[in-house]
């Protein structure tokens, strides 16, 4: 921990967030164990302090994520108004958003809240003329963080009219919680935790209770983040190859391929035949070369077969050899997405060497040493293996801390070099290596509870289990 502490220092704390970083956030503080219902009320309760002076009609536009789930606390908080669900309440999408629409439906037996759910704008023509006229708010709780392209019905034709009506009548006032819906053109956006990328206008930045470490700790939130199809529809993720192995080490680019094929279409082996020879499983894609140990002379079949794939892992067994040292250099100059393991690390020139933003280190303690490199430069990501993992680049860090003592034996590092090959192929850097370090270790920690020992094989038919726990 003391060298996330000296690194931290050195990377400048976000101000902005982009709203899929706050979502990873927002998770995570659910991993560190702050339940996401308090987070809710805390929103929804903030947002009432900027409004709960207002003198006029107050209704409040919900959708069925959790950004209406804030703006029911809201109303509850507040009392009174009419509350507009995009939806029916079978489509609330999560349990806390669902348990707070319950209770305004109770408390709209006593008048003072009114609930509807409607499928169109047309449904509220009467809402929109009471808008028109007179000073009212309305509470935009339509869409927050999760809002993604251009706004489906009725949530575009109901900011449209909002937008017309606000021209009109300066007596009408918009509030959005957390972020605009669309284009909503509103007057103030109270916002939770950090100011988001999106927000526009005016806007209050709210402490809802999110903790600083949210921001720092590796957890599912990184996991569900990830771009990747699982199930039916695979063939949409990407290729890997995996470059490594050498007459003394065939075993490691073997598990490294293995671990890759879970989340990869296709993946590659490209080794010395002695290692070709070993891999016997019809899944692996094999290119086989003469010798010892990769060598110059490789290099330009290489960057042939190289031309079929989206990212190389390199290093795996490769062994230290001279020889070797060149053609790693020479290949790196050629390539911008590369999982840089083991030997290689070992091997790279730092003289001369570029820290691409596509490539993700993966050294154990010993081969961190080797990383020659300046903090503010360094555009690719170091995923420092430990008991705590330290995963960093010049602008962002974090640690994971899944994992157990057994996953410190040999095969794991192939494992964790492959799978986060496979996720780069779709994702950045650095939540390829963030997610890839959080999955490994899980997978092991699911074992852990299981048996006592358990192999590098296991580990990697253990990898599916944790997508499907954490829903992706
Ligand atoms: N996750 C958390 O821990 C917290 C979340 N909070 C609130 O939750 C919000 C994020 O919640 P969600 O992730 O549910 O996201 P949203 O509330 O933005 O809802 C996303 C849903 O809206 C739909 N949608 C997405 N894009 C759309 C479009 N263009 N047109 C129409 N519908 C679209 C999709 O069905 C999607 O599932 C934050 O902005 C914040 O207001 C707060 O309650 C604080 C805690
Ligand atoms: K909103």
């Amino acid at each position: 921990m003391e060298l996330f502490f000296k690194l931290k220092e050195k990377i400048k704390e976000k101000e902005v967030l982009e709203p899929w970083e706050m979502n990873i956030i927002d998770e995570n503080a659910e991993y560190l164990g702050v339940k996401r219902i308090q987070l809710m009320e805390n929103a929804g309760r903030a947002v009432y302090e900027e409004v709960k002076d207002f003198d006029g009609k107050i209704f409040i536009f919900c959708g069925t994520g959790n950004n209406g789930g804030d703006g029911f606390v809201v109303a509850r908080f507040l009392g009174r108004g009419e509350v507009i669900l995009l939806g029916k309440e079978s489509e609330i999408k999560s349990y806390e958003a669902r348990e707070n629409y319950k209770i305004l439906k109770n408390l709209s037996l006593f008048g003072s809240i009114k609930v509807r759910e409607i499928k169109s704008a047309k449904e509220i023509e009467d809402v929109f003329q009471a808008l028109r006229e007179g000073k009212s708010l309305v509470i935009d709780a339509m869409l927050g963080t999760g809002q993604r392209g251009e706004l489906k019905e009725p949530y575009k034709s109901v900011v449209e009219e909002l937008n017309k009506i606000k021209r009109e009548n300066k007596e009408l006032y918009i509030v959005s919680v957390d972020v605009q819906t669309g284009n909503l053109e509103s007057d103030l956006t109270v916002t939770f935790h950090k100011r988001k990328s999106i927000n526009k206008g005016k806007v209050i930045v709210k402490d809802i209770g999110i903790p600083k470490e949210a921001e720092y700790i590796v957890g599912y939130g990184d996991v569900r983040a990830l771009k990747l199809v699982r199930g039916e529809h695979k063939g949409k993720n990407g290729k890997v190859l995996i470059v490594g192995g050498s007459k003394d080490y065939y075993g490691a680019p073997i598990l490294s391929g293995l671990s890759a094929l879970k989340v990869s279409d296709l993946v590659g082996i490209f080794s010395v035949d002695h290692v070709i020879r070993k891999v016997n499983y019809p899944e692996l894609i094999t290119y086989s070369v003469e010798g010892n140990y990769l060598c110059l002379e490789h290099l330009d079949y290489l960057l042939e077969v190289v031309k079929k794939y989206d990212v190389v892992v390199l290093g795996n067994g490769l062994g230290v050899n001279e020889e070797t040292k060149e053609f790693v250099n020479s290949l790196l100059e050629k390539l911008n997405k590369v999982v840089i393991d083991a030997d290689a690390i070992k091997l790279i020139d730092y003289e001369n060497f570029k820290f691409k933003e596509g490539y993700v280190f993966t050294p154990h303690k010993k081969e961190f040493e080797y990383i020659k490199f300046e903090l503010d430069e360094l555009e690719s990501t170091i995923l420092l293996k430990g008991k705590i993992d330290i995963i960093f680049n010049n602008e962002s860090i974090k640690i994971n801390k899944t994992g157990n003592v057994f996953l410190t034996k040999g095969g794991t590092g192939d494992i964790l070099a492959g799978l986060v090959g496979g996720l780069l192929t779709k994702n950045s850097s650095f939540l390829s290596a963030s997610a890839g370090a959080f999955i490994v270790g899980y997978a092991g920690d699911l074992l852990l509870k299981e048996k006592s020992i358990y192999t590098p094989m296991e580990v990697i038919e253990k990898i599916p289990e944790v997508f499907k726990i954490f829903g992706v």
